[in-house]
């Protein structure tokens, strides 16, 4: 280690010359460093002339360490950004996505914002995507959901974070909202196919919960049964949006005309031209829970 003392500057040439051969993204070790202050990238240029104190460069130095050990960059620091504001995470909840952002716009730009809907989040996680709702759209009455009681602790510390008072409900698809209809139900669900984890970044599969990732049924398994149970937990008129696998395309399109004749499908693409996100509606109801 440089005997001088460590520049803002010094320590990131450092952390770069230390990630250079690994498949460490090479900006994490900046967006430690502006977690960790609450600064923007323009922040911490400004900073970059000043000296790191002793007790950071510890920090900094053990971080970079387990970079190196596919720790993910926002377990590190325990926190991340989305839309714009700060969420908690842990290791108990997946690192929420940029791709997750354009499903909360999709969402927002599509309904008028003056209308007063009952929205759930299914299969929460870190509450980003029921939270960042509840912010943009105050009349909305946003429900987080989640079969893991750990997320869920993790949720509704983000929500207190926010000042908000949202229901959160632990519960296995819909096993805990039985009689529960909502005009939104909103979902970043479980959909990798167990067999795909040769091509997944290592410190995802080192760290995140396999519970937010992995669904049976070659990753449709729980769009299978949301699809089955749908109907019976919208209200009329209700929709359902969705995170899909980039290569769930045609499947998805199958799965839902096998589970429900009569529902409607909008897909949005991304800038490859791979689907992303499903947009669902005119589900029939089955009866079941
Ligand atoms: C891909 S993560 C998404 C988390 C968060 N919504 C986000 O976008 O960052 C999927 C979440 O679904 C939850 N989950 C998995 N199976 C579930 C089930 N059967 N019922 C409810 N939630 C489930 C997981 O615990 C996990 O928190």
């Amino acid at each position: 280690m440089n005997r001088q003392p460590w520049t803002y500057f010094a320590a990131q040439r450092w952390a770069a010359r230390q990630l250079a051969a690994s498949e460490v993204d090479p900006h994490a070790p900046q967006f430690l460093l502006e977690q960790r202050h609450g600064w923007d990238t323009t922040h911490l240029l400004l900073h970059n002339r000043d000296v790191m104190p002793a007790a950071e460069v510890e920090w900094f130095r053990t971080a970079v360490d387990q970079l190196l050990n596919h720790v993910p960059a926002q377990y590190i620091v325990g926190q991340t950004t989305f839309y714009g504001r700060q969420f908690k995470v842990t290791p108990a909840v997946l690192v929420p996505e940029a791709e997750t952002a354009e499903l909360v716009d999709w969402v927002l730009t599509s309904q008028p914002a003056d209308h007063q809907l009952r929205v759930l989040d299914l299969g929460t996680g870190s509450g980003v995507i029921g939270i960042t709702l509840a912010l943009e759209r105050p009349r909305w009455s946003v429900t987080l959901s989640d079969i893991s009681s750990a997320a869920l602790a993790v949720a509704r510390e983000n929500v207190r974070q926010h000042q908000l008072s949202l229901p959160l409900v632990e519960s296995d698809l819909f096993a805990n909202l039985a009689g529960q209809r909502y005009d939104l139900i909103v979902t970043n669900p479980p959909y990798i196919d167990p067999a795909d984890t040769a091509v997944m970044d290592q410190a995802v599969l080192d760290h995140e919960p396999p519970i937010a990732l992995f669904a049976d049924e070659h990753g449709l398994g729980f769009y299978r049964r949301l699809f089955e149970l749908a109907g019976n937990h919208l209200r009329p008129g209700g929709q359902l949006f969705g995170e899909t696998g980039y290569d769930q395309e045609k499947s998805i399109q199958a799965l839902l005309k096998q589970c429900d004749q009569q529902a409607q499908l909008a897909v949005c693409h991304d800038v490859a031209g791979k689907m992303r996100m499903i947009h669902a509606w005119d589900f029939s109801g089955t009866g079941g829970n």
